[in-house]
């Protein structure tokens, strides 16, 4: 039933959202996947989960076999105004700059745990010598 013709915005699409009528969005196509909620090996409850977003992400983060992807093209009902689709929160890894600081702070922590035990030994034995001396 793939027509490929029809645009959907994404809010058209995510107002399918429930186990009587679910559709999900991956690469820029529509799917109404209610038919194959049911017979989803990975349960009917990932697919609810994909609706209202662009599962795009989820779909391949599974690894789905080609076979997985060839019934995709069983459910297509239509492609999707990648306009109208919500913005992924951007996720900014640490710079490289601040984890090398990190580092550098973190073994110098690493050499006051050594040397910080030895000093209290050093002063216990110097106070030890001169308290017999006296
Ligand atoms: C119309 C869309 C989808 C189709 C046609 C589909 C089809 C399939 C098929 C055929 C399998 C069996 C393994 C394979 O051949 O790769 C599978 C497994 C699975 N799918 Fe999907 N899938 C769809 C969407 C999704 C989405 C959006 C998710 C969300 C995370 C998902 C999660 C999973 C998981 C977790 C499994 C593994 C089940 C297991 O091995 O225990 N699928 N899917």
């Amino acid at each position: 039933m793939a027509s490929g013709s029809k645009v959907f915005t994404f809010d058209e699409v995510a107002q399918h959202n429930h186990k009587k009528d679910c559709w999900i969005i991956i690469s820029g196509k529509a799917y109404d996947v209610t038919e194959f909620l049911e017979e989803h090996p990975g349960g009917d409850e990932v697919l609810l989960l994909a609706a209202e977003k662009d599962a795009t992400d989820d779909f391949e983060d599974v690894g789905h076999s080609d076979d997985a992807k060839e019934l995709l093209k069983k459910y297509c009902v239509g492609e999707v105004d990648l306009s109208t689709l919500p913005e992924k929160p951007n996720y900014k890894p640490p710079t490289h700059s601040s984890s090398q600081s990190d580092q550098s702070s973190g073994s110098a922590v690493k050499i006051l745990q050594f040397l910080l035990p030895l000093l209290i030994l050093g002063i216990a034995f110097a106070l030890q010598f001169y308290g017999k001396k006296k």
